[in-house]
Parts: C-alpha cells; sequence; structure tokens
C-alpha cells in the first residue's frame, strides 16, 4: 500500500544492473501514477515520463512551455507509486548550464531513475515534427557536462537525446552522440531515426545504453521488441501511447453516451471496480485501518 518500497537509490542501482544484463527494456509512458502501478503489474521493466504527455495532459502542446516544477510534480507522482525505474523527459533542461544543472538535482529530488536532455533549440517541440533546430555541439556537450557534475547519484542515469538525425542526417548526429557520451553521458536516445539501420549504427558506435522511441504517428516506423533487440538498442519507450489508447476509449464512450444517452454499451470494456480496487491495494489500507483503530470499550470505560 501507499509508496514504492524501494528507495529512489535502490531503482536506479536496479535500473544499471539491468542495462548491464544486455536485456532490452520496455518503458511505457504512465499518463498519471495509477497507470504506472498498472504497467508494473503487467510485468514492464520501467516507467516513462513523456515531456509531450505532461504537456497534453496539461492541455497544452508539447512546445517547451510546461515547467521544471510541474514535470519534476508529476514524476515524483508516479516514481513512488512504482518499485519500476522512472525514465523522465527533462526536455532541453529547461534553459542552458545552470539550469540544467537545478534540472537533474531537482529530477533527482523527485527520486526518478534517470533522466534525458535533448540538443534542441528552446524552445523545443516533438521530435517527429519538421522545423526543429538543434544547438551547437559547443552548447549541446555544456548540457551534458552541467548535468553530469550536478548529479549527486552516481547511479542516476543521464541520458543524452540527441536530435540531429533530422536536422543534420545521419553522420553528423552520430558524431554529435559521440561527443555527449565523452561529456559524460550513459546512454542515448537518437530521436527520429528512420530505419533499424540507423538503430544498429548508434549501438555500433557507441558503447553505451542506446534508446528508440517507438512513438505513433511519427516518422519512424514501429519495430518489434525482436527487432529491436537484434539492432542492438537497449531501451525502447513507446511515450504517448497509453494515453492515446485511454483517450481513444474515452472520446468512443462519449460519442456513445451522445448517441445512446446511456454508457450500457460500453460498460463491458471498462476496467472493473475490483481490478481498479485491486491496483490501488485497497485490501491493504482496510486491513491497516482494522489493525490501527479498536473500537472495543476497554474495561475502565
Ligand atoms: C518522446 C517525446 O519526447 C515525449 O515527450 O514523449 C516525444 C513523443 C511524441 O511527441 O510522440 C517526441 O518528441 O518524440
Ligand atoms: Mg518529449
Amino acid at each position: 500500500m501507499l509508496y514504492s518500497t524501494l528507495t529512489p537509490s535502490a531503482k536506479r542501482r536496479a535500473l544499471r544492473e539491468r542495462l548491464r544484463s544486455g536485456e532490452l527494456l520496455t518503458l511505457p509512458g504512465a499518463f498519471n501514477p495509477l497507470a504506472a502501478r498498472l504497467i508494473q503489474d503487467k510485468g514492464f521493466d520501467g516507467v516513462y515520463v513523456s515531456g509531450a504527455v505532461v504537456a497534453a495532459d496539461l492541455a497544452l502542446p508539447d512546445v517547451g512551455l510546461t515547467t521544471l516544477s510541474e514535470v519534476a510534480a508529476r514524476a515524483a507522482q508516479i516514481a513512488r507509486m512504482t518499485d519500476l525505474p522512472t525514465l523522465v523527459d527533462a526536455d532541453t533542461g529547461f534553459g542552458e548550464a545552470m539550469n540544467v544543472a537545478r534540472t537533474v538535482q531537482t529530477l533527482e529530488d523527485a527520486g526518478v531513475a534517470g533522466l534525458h536532455l535533448e540538443d534542441q533549440v528552446n524552445p523545443k517541440r516533438c521530435g517527429h515534427l519538421d522545423g526543429k533546430q538543434v544547438v551547437d555541439d559547443a552548447t549541446a556537450a555544456q548540457r551534458v557536462r552541467a548535468a553530469a557534475q550536478a548529479r549527486r547519484d552516481p547511479d542516476l542515469l543521464l541520458m543524452a537525446r540527441t536530435d540531429a538525425r533530422a536536422v543534420l542526417g545521419l553522420d553528423a548526429a552520430l558524431d554529435r552522440a559521440r561527443a555527449l557520451v565523452d561529456a559524460g553521458a550513459d546512454a542515448v536516445f537518437p530521436e527520429a531515426l528512420t530505419s533499424l539501420d540507423e538503430f544498429a549504427a548508434f549501438a555500433d558506435a557507441l558503447g553505451v545504453p542506446v534508446l528508440a522511441n517507438m512513438t505513433e504517428f511519427g516518422k519512424g516506423e514501429l519495430f518489434t521488441r525482436e527487432q529491436l533487440r537484434d539492432a542492438g538498442v537497449a531501451i525502447v519507450i513507446h511515450p504517448v501511447s497509453l494515453l492515446r489508447v485511454a483517450m481513444g476509449a474515452a472520446e468512443r464512450a462519449l460519442d456513445a453516451l451522445r448517441a445512446q444517452g446511456s454508457l450500457r454499451s460500453q460498460v463491458a470494456g471498462m476496467q472493473t471496480r475490483s481490478r481498479l480496487y485491486e491496483l490501488l491495494d485497497y485490501a491493504a489500507y482496510a486491513a491497516f485501518d482494522g489493525a490501527v483503530y479498536d473500537f472495543t470499550l476497554k474495561e475502565e470505560q
């Protein structure tokens, strides 16, 4: 009941260990803490907190409008509700070097196991949209160096995301990624790659874990676990997927309610009350309550 049974540092160590094992880790995006519970219940390896989802949850576009406080608060709410490691999208770090340092410490305090920082120009935009721009090599490296220096827990996974592939081409993106590893990145997220060969090129060139972003309606194909594993990918995220699924279902239900005047036709597709209670661990709260409160009168009363 209540919060995660593991400390943030234990979850960070666990993530590092799993990455060393060479397996492909799957991190679906949790649009809220309850979704993180479901992801854990279904046996996934970790939870992703997407910047696009934090923004969309506030009904805002993913164009750098959300603040560090908003992202950190959401990440903390999610991380504390799961024993799985949480990887959070820190966008461009919410500013330049000094802000990046503060971002890292704030997210560390939020209890996440890792975070990624990207090399887009501020204000950033979704990596699968046209017209994005990246900062120069020195600025990109400076962000990562500032992050590495600011980190207090050496187990916090520091991931550098590069958006250079779509802007500067594959070779420049590989050079950028190598430079970011030299600057202190523990892992790399090459954004908007277009083929498995490109993932393999990053995995072969870098010698650190590489992340694949399997976002729907983006630039790339939705590859399978096996395809990504064979390309040498270490982590796959499905960042916005559960939000899209839930919002699709919500829209269908609202249409049915409008058309039919009741939600009877939708009940079969809903999560049941008992399943919700199971995820919330309701029974443990009832047992706790029963053990703490003793309503029987004592002799002398
Ligand atoms: C991974 C990502 O950064 C996110 O915020 O989830 C987005 C996802 C998306 O917009 O589909 C991205 O820029 O790829
Ligand atoms: Mg993002």
